[in-house]
């Protein structure tokens, strides 16, 4: 199986909205809209903040990984794509 990456992720995310995939928890995110959305990416950043500074590196990596989830639901609830963001990188 080929490993997911951002890309991969956010295509799967998006296919997910679009389709409105029954069951889906990125759908009912999305569905709850930016202020429900940011909140979450407020929380996932202080919790990548406290496992990097007082938890092991894999729990930092994880809480990392949920942050970028989060950050993905926020760009497909904003209607912007992977090279809205890269043009600013
Ligand atoms: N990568 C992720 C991912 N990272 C984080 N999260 C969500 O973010 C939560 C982590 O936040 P917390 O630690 O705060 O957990 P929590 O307190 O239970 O958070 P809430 O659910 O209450 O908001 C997880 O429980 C997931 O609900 C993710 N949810 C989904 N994905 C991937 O997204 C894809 C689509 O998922 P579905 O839309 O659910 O099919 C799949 O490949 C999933 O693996």
């Amino acid at each position: 199986m080929t490993a997911k990456t951002f890309e991969s992720l956010f295509a799967e995310l998006s296919a997910k909205v679009a389709e409105r995939a029954p069951g889906s928890s990125t759908v009912a995110r999305v569905d709850a809209g930016v202020h429900a959305i940011g909140k979450k990416v407020v929380e996932e950043a202080a919790e990548v903040w406290m496992a990097a500074e007082h938890q092991s590196k894999a729990e930092a990596a994880e809480e990392i990984s949920q942050l970028l989830y989060h950050l993905q639901t926020m760009m497909i609830a904003l209607e912007l794509d992977l090279d809205d963001v890269y043009a600013y990188l």
